[in-house]
């Protein structure tokens, strides 16, 4: 539990300051919860003993045992205040900055991360696990530390009045510190468990939700739902076993604090009754013998949270932990254009998908990828911007290892248009200036105008302030790819990677696409993976890629020429496009 609680310190470094001092008011704020007690069995003491002696009970007693009352009811108020003014908001801060943090490691990584990890695991560490640290890590720090000074703050009292009442009051709570034990070991045993069962959870919903409409194409509801009925059986399940074996300890816990309560109530009636206490302190040690282990209590819950709070803690750090693509590189300026895959080979884990591939694409050309389904080109091209490193040789932007680079230097360089193009849940403003945050309103105009989409903008009720659905939901698939050029557009880089769309977008929509990439590619070195035979014929390189190689390499003119590969490509092209293309 301790094990625990210092991690979580250590996660709030930073703060330490804070809720050093925190604490420090904690345990003042408890001990001032015991003087309105203690004052009002002094002063009831007093005047029992005045009115056995016939005497008057002094005015002034009452006045100043109200006085005390009143003053630590109000010192009470402002220490609990400047606690929670210093501690509560720890938690927030620092989950905040390490959520800024996660985003930039996840940024990092290399693609084949996202692959290996499921979404479920790294969106439920994200979200769930970060948000268990924020929302509790603090809470439990203070419910023990507090707990813990509460209890001492009215054992001081106790070693005052009765040390054999402070001594069943330590005997009580070092049973149920044995319990504590117990309810920590058994959480760190069962919260990764717990922890796996909410990522599978998370996953299967999130496959879930993103399968629907197939789902509802279908008419069939298939193996999602019984994934998503069985992670949800998983998680209820495991939740009740925990707490199964959680419920013994626990009860243990309560029934030595309150076995504790009762031998302080015991030996004080006895104390009394033999003229060793007085009437008033007796029924004070009966009123502390309820509240002296009420803190206590509450640490059951703690103990529990800290085994979960402790697995969150170990899936954040291997999150953080994850090698970036980018370790050793530095920011460097190409000293020109030109890209050069030597030898490169590379597999997606242990099946290679690309063998022993050279070309070069000299600056300011237009490259044209070609090749069948599952060749390799979106695979080149993911290279070129470093998604993943190669497994062997390698590539060269202008002379340099594209290794040595960091991610953010190298992507300055290029801007990539996918077919899938993603948009994020924001206003088309917002969309076209994620690549060029500092771009002015009228650059940002201009883009869109040059990619033929500011006219559908304009036409939408809030224009450039239109919030677009996630992933760009509310708008078509032509729509979305002229947007996502502006966007590119705007970033106006030297090396543009450029996915040609083959989905069928209707002539008017094509025509307007073709248009937009033409301004974006003027001047540009151009790396395309190609299907249209318009763009293939006007390359001024075109590379033929057939089982993970380059089977041919030249222009169109010289490949027309060979027998091979691209003969054939060309041919079901034509077909495709319902017109012979003149040799
Ligand atoms: N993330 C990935 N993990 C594992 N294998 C992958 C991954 N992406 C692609 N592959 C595999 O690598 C091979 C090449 O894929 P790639 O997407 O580069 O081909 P492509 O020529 O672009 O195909 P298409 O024209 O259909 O888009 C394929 O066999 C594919 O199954």
């Amino acid at each position: 539990m301790f094990k625990s609680m210092k991690r979580i310190i250590k996660w709030a470094e930073k703060y330490k300051g804070r809720l050093y001092l925190g604490s420090v008011f904690s345990f003042f704020s408890s001990l001032s919860t015991a003087i309105p007690t203690m004052a009002a069995a002094y002063a009831l003491d007093k005047a029992i003993a005045a009115y056995w002696a016939g005497n008057t009970i002094e005015s002034s007693l009452i006045w100043q045992t109200l006085w005390i009352i009143v003053g630590s009811i109000a010192l009470n108020f402002l220490l609990s205040y400047l606690r929670a003014v210093l501690q509560e908001s720890i938690g927030y801060e620092v989950a905040a900055g390490q959520r800024i943090h996660l985003g930039d490691v996840l940024k990092r990584v290399p693609l084949g991360y996202f692959s290996k990890n499921s979404v479920g695991d790294i969106l439920t560490g994200v979200t769930t696990e970060l948000s268990t640290l924020e929302l509790q890590g603090m809470k439990m720090v203070d419910i023990i530390i507090n707990g813990h000074a509460k209890f001492i703050a009215i054992l001081l009292c106790f070693l005052f009045l009765s040390p054999a009442a402070a001594v069943i009051s330590v005997v009580g709570v070092a049973f149920s510190s044995l319990a504590l034990h117990g309810i920590s070991r058994h959480s760190e045993k069962t919260a990764a468990i717990t922890h796996q069962a909410m990522e599978d959870m998370s996953g299967s919903a999130i496959e879930y939700i993103r399968g629907l409409s197939i789902v509802k194409s279908f008419g069939q509801e298939g193996a999602s739902i019984e994934s998503f009925r069985k992670a949800n059986t998983d998680l209820k399940n495991i939740h009740i076993k925990v707490e199964k074996g959680y419920t013994p300890f626990n009860c243990l816990h309560l029934f030595s604090l309150k076995l504790a309560s009762m031998g302080i109530v015991f030996i004080c009636a006895w104390q009394t009754l033999n003229g060793q206490m007085s009437l008033a302190y007796f029924l004070m040690f009966v009123l502390f013998s309820f509240v002296i282990f009420g803190s206590v209590e509450n640490i059951n819950d703690a103990a529990h949270m800290l085994g979960l709070i402790d697995s969150a803690m170990n899936k954040l750090e291997a999150l953080e932990n994850a090698e970036y693509i980018d370790q050793d590189g530095k920011d460097i300026t190409p000293t020109s254009y030109d890209i050069t895959f030597q030898d490169v080979s590379f597999g997606y884990d242990k099946r290679t998908v690309l063998h022993d591939v050279n070309f070069t694409i000299p600056q300011n050309t237009t490259t044209a990828i070609v090749g069948p389904s599952g060749s390799g080109k979106s695979t080149l091209c993911s290279l070129i911007a470093r998604f993943y490193d190669v497994d062997a040789g390698k590539i060269t932007l202008g002379e340099t290892d594209i290794r040595e680079f960091t991610c953010d230097s190298l992507l300055k360089n290029i801007s990539m248009v996918f077919q899938n193009v993603y948009l994020f849940r924001d206003t088309i403003r917002n969309n076209i200036k994620f690549g060029s945050p500092d771009a002015s309103e009228e650059q940002m105009i201009a883009a869109a105008k040059e990619a033929r989409c500011h006219d559908f903008i304009m036409a939408l009720p809030d224009g450039y302030d239109t919030v677009i659905g996630e992933g760009g939901s509310s708008l078509s698939g032509g729509e979305k790819q002229r947007i996502s050029i502006a966007r590119a557009m705007l970033k106006d880089a030297p090396i543009v990677i450029l996915d040609e769309a083959t989905a069928s977008i209707d002539p008017e929509n094509e025509h307007l696409i073709q248009e937009a990439i033409s301004a974006l590619t003027h001047g540009k070195t151009i790396i395309t993976i190609a299907h249209r035979l318009a763009t293939i014929e006007n390359a001024d390189q075109i590379l033929v890629i057939d089982g993970g190689t380059v089977v041919q390499k030249g222009t169109h003119k010289e490949l027309l020429a060979q027998r091979g590969t691209y003969q054939e490509f060309i041919k079901i092209r034509e077909q495709a496009e319902g017109w012979r293309i003149q040799q």
